[in-house]
């Protein structure tokens, strides 16, 4: 097998609060292939989201990430400089958070926006640049004249969309995906994740997918890790932790939503 594209080893973070610190990710370990859909699953207060933050340093006091590796090809990131982290976020690890939608600049026009974040990264000049934003929004499904317009003209599922094209415009090796969708109607988080999931087949690149929807990540994902109060109890093959889930609570899990044909049928 291929050495793994990100490996978490022993990664604990806590939070210093009034009463003291509290450890909301503890000792965390796990490894996602290339090309591969990682999900983590978990009630919600489990320390997922902490995680996602963490791997490229993104978490803000009174976070702290107390110990641990987050390994991108054999590179430590916790311990990378400032600037050489500067290069791996969005370039080699792109994001796309609940709040994605807020990401986008109010006061710009989207093209202009592609090409802040092309021109810083690659150096890509204002024609490259728009060459680049309409073959990205020929792939999320946007007519490219629509470049020229700004972010309060979209529809919020149109605005999660373009933050998708623009993470994907750089070719990160992974994206992290926390809870993408959450703020969309069931039906336009459906379209935009299934329309990930394509170009992820035929990109090639890694995933590390949160969401509460455990349907969805059964779909999705090759394979599923379970988060229980800042542990990480289970994680393994989409269809043994869905359809023969070691943990008690890993089956808890299974057994709170309505089984659905097709559950756990990842490709
Ligand atoms: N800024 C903060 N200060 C103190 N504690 C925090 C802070 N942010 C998160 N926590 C705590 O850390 C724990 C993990 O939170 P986290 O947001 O990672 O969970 P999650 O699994 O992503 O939840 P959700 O699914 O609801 O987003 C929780 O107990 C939460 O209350």
């Amino acid at each position: 097998m291929n050495a793994p594209l990100l490996q978490i080893r022993d990664l604990s973070v806590g939070y210093l609060t009034d009463d003291g610190a509290f450890r909301a990710v503890k000792n965390v370990s796990f490894d996602i292939g290339r090309g591969e859909l990682f999900g983590l699953a978990g009630e919600s207060g489990c320390g997922k989201s902490t995680i996602a933050y963490a791997i490229t340093r993104l978490s803000k006091p009174p976070a702290w990430v107390a110990g641990g590796e987050v390994l991108l090809d054999g590179e430590d990131l916790l311990r990378l400089p400032e600037a050489a982290l500067q290069k791996v976020r969005w370039r080699r690890i792109g994001m796309v958070f609940q709040s994605a939608m807020n990401s986008l600049n109010p006061l710009m026009r989207i093209e202009a926006q592609f090409h802040d974040v092309l021109s810083r990264h690659t150096g890509a000049s204002k024609a490259q640049s728009r060459a680049r934003a309409e073959e990205m929004f020929k792939l999320v499904g946007i007519p490219a004249a629509r470049l020229d317009n700004y972010p309060y003209q979209f529809s919020g599922g149109m605005r999660q969309r373009i933050v998708i094209a623009i993470c994907l415009a750089l070719q990160p090796e992974l994206i992290i995906m926390d809870e993408p969708t959450t703020a969309l109607d069931v039906v336009v988080q459906r379209e935009i994740l299934e329309q990930v999931i394509d170009l992820q087949r035929s990109h090639g690149f890694s995933v590390l997918f949160i969401t509460h929807d455990l349907h969805l990540m059964a779909q999705l994902c090759h394979r599923i890790g379970v988060m229980l109060k800042g542990e990480l109890v289970e994680v393994g093959d989409v269809r043994q932790v869905s359809r023969a889930p070691v943990h008690d609570y890993t089956r808890r899990l299974w057994g709170a939503i309505p089984q659905l044909p097709g559950h756990g049928a990842a490709a």
